[in-house]
């Protein structure tokens, strides 16, 4: 029987959540090998192995299906495949790591609250500046989706920003932005609002499955999915 493989955050924001919801569900983590493995087991689980990533990696491994499940945010597995519903299970919501992704724009931009604003001043920004509206993001599939497939708005251009995104606009880069927020203090510290309708997902920390064939008749695949979720 192949190993079933779990990736879990090695470091940063969901690890801690991660590590408490596991141990409230029984699933007792011991490292392989020395205190600085990459690697783990569950105590009393023959044929599973813990994966130590980062969270965007474990993204990356659900869309490739070298992992079996993963712990990760939504936002990092929605932004790393296409049809994600159909190529992964969200099999629980653990209830740390909100975050949203939004657009947003400058606070002096008083005439545009909401998306169909936005479209009409993007359908007038090459008129007005010679160039198309820029957004700033790293969320490229999501804003996408979001302007072109959601709200029909076609003529933007995306600048690829990888950190201090909401500074974009106000250094001249973008227009506008498109990026996660859980305080909301980034976004005001640099005047931006978020539109009335720019929630583009709301983002959590879930348990992942990876649609792979021999899940459906593994024990060990549901008792997994079963103890995270008895654990919420
Ligand atoms: N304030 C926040 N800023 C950014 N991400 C947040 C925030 N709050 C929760 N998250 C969530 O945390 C996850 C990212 O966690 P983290 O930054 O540890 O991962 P990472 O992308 O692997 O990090 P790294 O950039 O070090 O590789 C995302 O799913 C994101 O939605
Ligand atoms: O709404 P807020 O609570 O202000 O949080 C949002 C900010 O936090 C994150 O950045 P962070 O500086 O943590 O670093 P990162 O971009 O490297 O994740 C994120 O990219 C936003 O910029």
């Amino acid at each position: 029987m192949n190993a079933i493989t779990i990736a879990l955050p090695s470091k940063g924001r969901i690890k801690d959540g991660t590590v408490e919801v596991f141990g409230r569900a029984g699933l007792a983590i011991s490292a392989v090998g020395n205190d600085r493995s990459y690697r783990g087991r569950i105590e009393g689980m023959e044929g599973v192995e813990i994966a130590y990533l980062s969270a965007s990696e474990i993204a990356r491994e659900l869309a490739n299906g070298a992992v079996d499940f993963g712990v990760t945010g939504e936002d990092l597995v929605r932004e790393g495949m296409s049809g994600a519903d159909a190529r992964v299970e969200f099999c629980a919501r653990l209830g740390f790591g909100q975050a949203d992704v939004v657009v947003a724009v400058p606070e002096i931009w008083l005439d545009v609250e909401t998306m169909a604003d936005l479209g009409d001043v993007a359908a007038d920004f090459r008129a007005r500046h010679g160039r198309r509206l820029a957004i700033a993001t790293k969320y490229w599939r999501l804003t996408q989706q979001f302007f072109s497939g959601s709200h029909g708005i076609q003529l933007y251009r995306i600048v690829e920003s990888l950190g201090a995104t909401e500074g974009a606009p106000a250094a001249g880069q973008a227009d506008i932005i498109v990026d996660i927020t859980s305080t909301g203090s980034t976004l005001r510290a640099n005047h931006l609002k978020i539109l009335s309708d720019g929630v583009i997902l709301k983002s959590e920390a879930c348990l992942v499955r990876a649609r792979k064939p021999g899940h459906e008749e593994d024990p060990r695949v549901a008792r997994i999915a079963e103890a995270v979720r008895a654990a919420l």
